[in-house]
């Protein structure tokens, strides 16, 4: 369990990115993690790797508390981070080095990832693309078998082939042990992927909370995503975009209409309506607490 409670920080005096904020994830899923550019997701992403410390408020996950980078939390946590550095040094020669961190690394599961990746133990990261190191770092966190894996913008410079590779990689790395967090702006490359999906949304003054926390069948449970021909009050729409013959429209689902969840008309919801997606999940949501 990863569980944030009344979480402030800021990286500056005086100018707070959250305030009070509630968060918990449990093991056995692959979470999305979404919000607009600056809401402080690779943030959040550090705050529960450790590399980070709240000002107020308690981070744990686990039993540990991951700023105190207690040996035991370190093993069992792996950030991908969204900008890295890799040593000039042969794919092997990188996993000898750094596997003996991580107790539950399996090797042949990462050969298996380089292999599937169209890459070779012997290549030099330095001589690698941006998009091959990353399926690297991305092979060698799965791989680690840690229980918390954090993944920020993991398919950014991956190519179309290997972003469902990666889907399937993941998809077969998750078990129940196992607590996946992405956070992405991609939300195309992992719809099919995440689940639940946790979206930052301002609160107030450039402050950023949980404005949802659900699972893909409370969001569809509770709202509709489809096409309507006319914008008419038969349904409390919460969103609409003009779209060829007519609007794609996000309504409360008060009939319990089933219809297929549009991320990236959910984020648009969310951040349009933040308080009223607030009030219809407001079991999941922190942004009620304003
Ligand atoms: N090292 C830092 N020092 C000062 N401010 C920072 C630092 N890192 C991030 N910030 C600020 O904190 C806020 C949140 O940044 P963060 O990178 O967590 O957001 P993000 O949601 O991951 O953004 P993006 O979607 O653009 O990657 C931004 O306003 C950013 O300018």
């Amino acid at each position: 369990m990863i569980e944030l409670t009344k979480v402030s920080f800021g990286y500056q005096r005086g100018r707070p990115l959250y305030e009070g904020l509630d968060l918990t994830l449990s093991e056995g899923s692959i979470y999305g993690l979404l919000g607009p550019n600056g809401a402080g997701k690779s943030t959040l992403l550090r705050l529960m790797s450790g590399l980070l410390y709240p000002k107020a408020g308690a981070i744990r996950v686990g039993n540990y508390v991951p700023g105190d980078r207690h040996p035991a939390f370190l093993e069992d946590t792996f950030l991908v981070p969204e900008e890295f550095y890799m040593p000039p040094v042969r794919i092997r020669q990188f996993v000898d080095s750094n596997a003996p961190f991580y107790p539950r690394f399996d090797r042949s599961q990462m050969k298996h990832y380089v292999q599937e990746f169209g890459l070779t133990d012997d290549q030099k990261l330095n001589e690698l693309s941006y998009g091959q190191k990353k399926k690297v770092l991305i092979g060698f966190g799965l791989a680690t078998n840690t229980a918390v894996l954090l993944m920020d913008e993991p398919t950014n410079g991956l190519d179309i082939p290997s972003k469902s590779q990666f889907r399937r990689l993941v998809a077969g790395a998750v078990d129940e042990r196992r607590i996946v967090v992405i956070s992405t702006h991609q939300i195309r490359d992992l719809e099919a992927l995440i689940d639940p999906v946790v979206i930052l949304a301002e609160r107030s003054r450039s402050r950023m909370t949980v404005a949802l926390k659900a699972s893909v069948e409370e969001i569809t449970a509770k709202l509709w995503f489809g096409m309507v021909s006319e914008l008419d009050s038969s349904r409390p729409i919460l969103y609409s975009e003009r779209a060829v013959g007519g609007y794609a429209i996000v309504a409360e689902n008060q009939s319990g209409e089933p219809s297929r969840l549009d991320l990236e008309r959910l984020f648009n919801t969310v951040q349009a309506e933040p308080q009223r997606i607030s009030q219809l999940f407001s079991s999941t949501s922190t942004y009620a607490a304003v």
